[in-house]
């Protein structure tokens, strides 16, 4: 694991209600280098992360894990779960309606949340 990515997942997300600036194009490429699973939009505006899970009932618990963890850090993915066990994961910061680091913190606890248990 990256630098980076290790500091990502030692960090908290901050509470976010708009007033920031959305991550420069290059200062998300350069985050998203740390979390080589997931892609970014073409308005670099969300990034996301497809994971096919063994079974309709793994997904759903990939889910619940997701939620504890949105929940513990106040900033929420969108999940869509189709064909019974195709995940897909979207971080945006809809406050400002892009990018901001806490959806790279997030992203890369999700990884780790991947890496410790069954998908
Ligand atoms: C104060 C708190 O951080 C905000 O209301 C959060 C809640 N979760 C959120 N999640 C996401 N993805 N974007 C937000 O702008 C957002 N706002």
């Amino acid at each position: 694991m990256t630098k980076n990515a290790q500091r990502l997942r030692n960090s908290k997300c901050v509470p976010c209600e708009g007033g920031i600036a959305v991550l420069e194009h290059n200062k998300a490429l350069s985050l998203l280098a740390s979390i080589p699973d997931w892609s970014i939009n073409e308005t670099s505006s969300a990034i996301v992360l497809h994971k096919k899970c063994s079974n309709f009932v793994a997904a759903i618990k990939s889910i619940n894990r997701i939620a504890e963890l949105a929940e513990a850090e106040q900033h929420h993915p969108d999940l869509h779960l189709t064909g019974y066990r195709q995940l897909a994961i979207e971080l945006t910061t809809h406050a400002i309606g892009g990018l901001s680091e806490n959806d790279f913190i997030i992203a890369a606890k999700i990884d780790q949340l991947f890496r410790e248990s069954d998908t």
